[in-house]
């Protein structure tokens, strides 16, 4: 039983209802290239402007210093317009004038998407301050963002302290989800962790390997390891601040008996592009000016080898840059490896993260895992055993 209040326990109608979304979808040239995030949260928005409620939508877009044009949501207020099939107005910020303006003219049952809560650096030092602004717009606070819930933000964990707090639909339907499939998981249990937020995911590795059986380390994750194990990796991807976090890691991992797949292969690049110049190489033999773009031949027949063996399989972050062909191989074959195992019954499989889900549908195969979360970084913290703030804050 979750023991938080939901839209059911909520009286919506006439209220000014602030709703953290995460409408920080892949995006390219200015278009959305994967809807699964805007998709997930209409539910919640029919129930507040059906209830003639006022949804007024915060969210981040990016990691600004501040504020920057380039990572505005005002083409997300169109796109989540189109698919809701109903007027999204927009204001230029998440407080002051512009919110209180633009929130007052809103009538019941109309939507709006605030500006980038990340434009203000009080969003992710959860100032008091900054809380109260962002309170002061509505009468109650709905979270529907379970992929933003491992923040301790003002947006997704101050303001459930200062309105009355619930859970949206998507946020309630994903924590039954993962709980349903993951709770008590068949194993042996593989997880795959890969692309690109190294600084974020690396730490929680230490503790995901007491609760995995096998470990694969993918994408920009990988090359972190790597060098951490006297490997050049050239111009790749790598936090080499982080290398002692990697070791330590690796030695959590051998004392769980957790096994740990590194890549022994890797496509390489001098220029971060669609269609460069390319070449497969083993680990070891990476050029100054060359980055690991994408996993190897061999390292994808290893993967789907040790796939084999699972009988639970979890997945966050690609294994290359797969928005630009040819890096996209790895990640799409070992996702319609792990769609067709699930299709035979063999392995109960769950992925999640923005781009993980991109990845997924980019390999048409999204439809083929047992479940598919929105949450990457979220997911893997709940998996951990981490209590979130984000959920914590709306327990009754
Ligand atoms: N070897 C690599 N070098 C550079 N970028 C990579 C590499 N592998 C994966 N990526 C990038 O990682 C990004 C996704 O990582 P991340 O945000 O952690 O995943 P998710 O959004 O699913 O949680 C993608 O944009 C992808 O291009
Ligand atoms: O895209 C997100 O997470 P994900 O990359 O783990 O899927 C969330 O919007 C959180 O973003 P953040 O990692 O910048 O806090």
């Amino acid at each position: 039983m979750i023991a938080f209040r939901t839209l059911d326990d909520a009286d919506l109608a006439h209220k000014r209802v602030l709703v953290r979304v995460d409408l920080n979808v892949p995006m390219e040239s200015g278009r959305v290239t994967d809807d699964t995030r805007l998709r997930a949260i209409l539910p919640t928005i029919r129930a507040i402007t059906d209830q003639g409620g006022k949804a007024v939508l915060l969210s981040h877009f990016g990691r600004p210093k501040g504020r920057d044009a380039s990572q505005s949501l005002a083409p997300l207020a169109k796109a989540l317009e189109a698919q809701l099939g109903r007027k999204v107005s927009f204001a230029e910020d998440c407080v002051g004038d512009a919110a209180q303006n633009a929130v007052s003219r809103l009538a019941a049952g109309e939507v709006i998407v605030l500006e980038n809560t990340r434009f203000h650096a009080g969003e992710e030092k959860n100032a008091p301050d900054f809380v109260d602004a962002l309170a002061s717009l509505g009468d109650i606070y709905v979270n529907d963002s379970f992929s933003t819930a491992h923040r301790s933000h003002a947006s997704t964990e101050g303001l459930a302290h200062k309105l009355p707090a619930y859970a949206g639909r998507s946020m309630e339907g994903e924590i039954e989800a993962l709980t349903k499939a993951l709770e008590a998981p068949a194993r042996p249990v593989l997880a795959v962790v890969g692309g690109s937020k190294v600084s974020t995911k690396l730490e929680l590795l230490g503790n995901l390997v007491r609760k995995v059986d096998v470990l694969v380390i993918a994408g920009g994750m990988a090359n972190t390891f790597l060098a951490a194990q006297g490997k050049k990796v050239g111009k790749s991807l790598c936090e080499h601040d982080l290398a002692d976090t990697a070791r330590d890691i690796l030695k959590k991992a051998e004392a769980a008996g957790c096994e740990i797949v590194l890549p022994v292969d890797a496509v390489l690049a001098s220029e971060f592009r669609a269609n460069a110049p390319h070449r497969v190489a083993g680990v070891d033999d990476v050029g100054e000016n060359e980055m690991m773009l994408d996993a190897g031949p061999q390292t994808v027949a290893r993967v789907e080898e040790k796939l084999d063996g699972a009988k639970t399989v979890v997945w966050n972050g690609p294994f290359g840059a797969f928005e630009m062909a040819p890096f996209d191989a790895a990640t799409v074959t070992v996702a319609r490896y792990v769609g067709k195992l699930t299709r035979e019954g063999r392995v109960l499989s769950v992925a999640g993260g923005g781009d993980t889900v991109a990845a997924l549908n980019h390999a048409g195969v999204a439809e083929d895992f047992s479940y598919v979360s929105t949450a990457g970084g979220a997911f893997l913290e709940w998996l951990e055993g981490k209590a979130l703030p984000g959920v914590e804050a709306l327990r009754r």
